[in-house]
């Protein structure tokens, strides 16, 4: 019987999108229903209803200010923190309101990763940035952190570079090894979903390349949501892209349609650059 990552029979997942584009089930990983988000008195998100499709990556679009950060860190709570922040809706992953009380906060982003636009890592060597996350949920056996830490860096497409040298402080990586080393301290924990918050605005061409092509990789095993201010970016990595503007979340669609046939004026013109 055909399942889902976490080897739930496909028949039971919340909902599947029937009749995609490429003739293949879409699945829903994520689902977003009116989605109010306030920082204090100020509502940064108003009433947002999204889907984020499995084994997709989903772009979101729209000019400084707009609320994709904040809507991006909704999706694994990562907001919690922020002092007099509050939202109302849900936000369901597999059908589950991550917002529920007795989640386990610190479960969900196991599940839910994220990498960030400045490249991050710990001030540690490159072995134990990726050993973090999996001793934290309490592997200590060596072997075992062993060969998490080989088949992350491979996966983030890092091995090759750092693997005589693991000892080696993270800081001594360039921007885009970096970059590459919290991807694959993301992966070690083995997530469902990875939330991306502009991580390639820190990077030369050459290494924004090489995250672009690990993104199109990772998107067999993950579920991927981008936040990007370069149109060119979110056209060749997405196949699912949102635009949003002033808080609320404008069109959504796939990222070929909204691109060359954009349904709403403020997409067609965001896109073609009259602002923003
Ligand atoms: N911690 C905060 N406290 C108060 N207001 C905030 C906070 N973070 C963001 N905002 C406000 O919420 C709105 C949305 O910000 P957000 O960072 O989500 O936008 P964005 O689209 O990601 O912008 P950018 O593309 O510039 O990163 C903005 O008006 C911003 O000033």
């Amino acid at each position: 019987m055909e399942t889902t990552e976490r080897g739930v029979p496909l028949s039971l997942e919340e909902s599947v999108v029937a009749g995609a584009s490429n003739g293949k089930k879409e699945v829903v990983r994520i689902s977003v229903r009116h989605l109010d988000f306030f920082y204090g008195k100020f509502q940064a998100l108003h009433d947002i209803n999204l889907d984020i499709l499995r084994n997709q990556v989903t772009a979101l679009i729209g000019p400084s200010g707009c609320g994709k950060s904040t809507f991006l860190r909704t999706l694994n709570r990562m907001n919690d923190i922020i002092p007099g922040a509050r939202l109302s809706g849900q936000v369901l992953l597999d059908g589950e309101d991550i917002y529920d009380k007795g989640v386990d906060v610190i479960a969900l982003r196991r599940r839910v990763g994220m990498v960030f636009q400045k490249p991050n890592p710990f001030r540690m060597s490159i072995r134990e940035n990726v050993e973090y996350g999996p001793r934290l949920h309490g592997i200590r056996d060596k072997k075992r952190l062993a060969e998490i830490v080989e088949r992350s860096l491979k996966q983030a497409a890092l091995w090759d570079e750092v693997k005589d040298n693991l000892n080696k402080s993270a800081e001594e990586l360039s921007g885009g090894q970096q970059q590459r080393l919290c991807i694959a301290r993301t992966l070690a924990v083995d997530p469902e979903v990875i939330l991306m918050d502009e991580p390639c605005s820190a990077l030369d061409p050459a290494s924004t390349y090489r995250i672009e092509q690990l993104m199109d990789e990772m998107r067999a095993n993950y579920t991927i949501v981008i936040v990007t201010h370069n149109m060119q970016q979110a056209a060749r990595v997405s196949q699912r892209t949102a635009f949003f503007l002033k808080g609320e979340l404008i069109e959504v669609g796939n990222t070929e349609d909204i691109f060359s046939r954009p349904r709403d004026k403020r997409t067609e013109d965001y896109i073609q650059g009259r602002f923003g």
